[in-house]
């Protein structure tokens, strides 16, 4: 099924290619194909040895997988607006055949950005830029049950249509094409090193007495576990992994060159479609019981608990507030009610607004991020105690990762349970809200119980 013949692309690369005699021509098109796995074209794409990133909507309506980097949008500063303003003037500068008004096709721009830019970045996170969007070379998408894909092209004036065509066969040719399996081998962990939980205990302890003495309300604190592995983990077949066992939640992986960023966050941060915006405020977490009474109990005592409904108000008022100028018509629901996960479950509030004309998915990711179920309250004095406190270097987890298309569609996550894969060893986070009466060993035990999903792909894990 596809809808864009050969001949009407060789007319769109030959009119690029006329009007890019005096500039370089941005130009993408979009054809809709036989419905084909998005793992398939991920592990199909390796051997394409570009970058690859992977998105699937917490309900898996849709599946971005992302290849290669056409242009990357990478603003130091400002990195909101800076992308904002960057990526409203590369869609001006494609030429864009996108017959298809579904969201996340045509020029998508995919990525993320680092939780705090103000914290001097480590050797760990070196690969990944502080803000990194990415218009990718293909892009396949798959929304609700229809498949696309996008080929996005630099023309320059020396550029050779006939080997540029060729190319594109070639691509496409190899992506519908089944290579053999690659043979996996099992995955074990063979070390777990958990950083300086000692002093993380410590440091809850002293977060809650500077909310004592009135600095801050709520400060959330994150660590990290350290994993080395008997091989190089396989990411296609953790992302496989992720996809079965972790419903309700969005999967991601992001790769820079060896590394990859990857997880399942239940977090929206929050989603656009035109003027509808949707956002959630989700902090307060508990167990899954064993049976289902055991689980029943568990969420009613979650619901009544009142450190937990203290964390989670907080994320409700922010949220709130931070989007009150930028839309209307906002309901949130009075209280809070249970999103069940398969290792914990959490309080939960929807939000819904209608953003207001001229703002856009960026200016509501600069204005929440972060939320006090990453961050704290008030955000500043949460996030100077973080930047002191805190003896990890955050990168990307906690922040905002997403796309946005030229559709004015989009959708950011919170990148919470997550692992950045380095080869044969991966880096777990895990953070949790500390309020006044918060106590270390219980709230080190509640990080255990977070970096129980990303264990759990890793030890049923292969590796190459
Ligand atoms: C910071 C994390 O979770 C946040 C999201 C939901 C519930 C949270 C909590 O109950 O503390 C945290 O605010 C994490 O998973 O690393």
């Amino acid at each position: 099924m596809v809808l864009i013949t050969e001949e009407q692309v060789e007319t769109i690369l030959t009119n690029a290619l006329q009007q890019s005699q005096r500039n370089n021509q941005l130009v993408s098109y979009t054809k809709k194909i036989d419905p084909i796995s998005p793992l398939h074209f991920f592990n199909q794409t390796k051997k394409l040895g570009k970058s690859r990133l992977f998105w699937a909507s917490s309900d898996r309506e849709l599946v971005l997988v992302a290849v290669g980097n056409l242009v990357n949008i990478t603003p130091t500063e400002s990195r909101f607006s800076k992308t904002k303003k960057q990526w409203e003037q590369l869609l001006n500068q494609f030429i864009i055949h996108n017959p298809y008004s579904v969201s996340g096709t045509g020029v998508v721009a995919i990525g993320g950005m680092c939780f705090d830019p103000k914290k001097p970045k480590t050797p760990l996170w070196q690969h990944y830029n502080d803000s990194d969007m990415t218009i990718p070379e293909l892009l396949l998408t798959t929304n609700s049950g229809q498949c696309y894909l996008t080929v996005n092209l630099k023309i320059t004036k020396d550029t050779l249509l006939e080997e540029l065509i060729a190319q594109i066969k070639q691509w496409e040719e190899m992506l519908v094409h089944s290579d053999p399996e690659e043979t996996l081998e099992p995955l074990t962990i063979e070390k777990k090193i958990e950083k300086e939980a000692d002093y993380w205990k410590k440091s809850v302890v002293k977060a809650t007495e500077e909310i004592r003495k009135g600095t801050a309300e709520k400060i959330v604190l994150a660590r990290e576990m350290r994993l080395q592995f008997n091989r190089n983990v396989a990411i296609g077949n953790i992302i496989e992994n992720l996809l079965e066992t972790q419903p309700n939640s969005y999967v991601f992986a992001f790769e820079k060159g060896q590394d990859c960023f990857l997880g399942a966050t239940p977090e929206r941060l929050v989603k656009v479609e035109k003027d509808l915006l949707l956002s959630t405020c989700l902090a307060g977490t508990a167990p899954r019981g064993k049976t289902e009474e055991e689980d029943r109990n568990i969420a009613y005592h979650l619901l009544h608990d009142e450190k937990n409904l203290q964390e989670h108000d907080f994320v409700v008022q922010m949220i709130r507030e931070a989007i009150s100028d930028y839309c209307f018509d906002v309901d949130i629901p009075e209280g809070p009610v249970i999103y069940p996960l398969k290792n914990l479950q959490h309080l939960y509030t929807p939000v819904t607004a209608k953003l207001k004309r001229g703002y856009s998915i960026f200016d509501i990711v600069r204005e929440l991020h972060p939320t006090p179920a990453l961050g704290g309250s008030p955000k500043e004095a949460s996030m100077a105690f973080i930047r002191e406190y805190e003896r990890m270097d955050r990168g990307w987890y906690g922040a905002p990762i997403g796309w946005v298309d030229s559709n004015e569609h989009g959708e950011f996550a919170v990148a919470i349970r997550s692992a950045l894969v380095q080869q044969k060893e991966a880096s777990l986070f895990a953070g949790c809200g500390v309020v006044e009466h918060s106590n270390p060993d219980m709230e080190y035990e509640e990080t255990n119980i977070k970096f129980m999903p990303m264990l759990h792909v890793f030890e049923q894990g292969k590796g190459e």
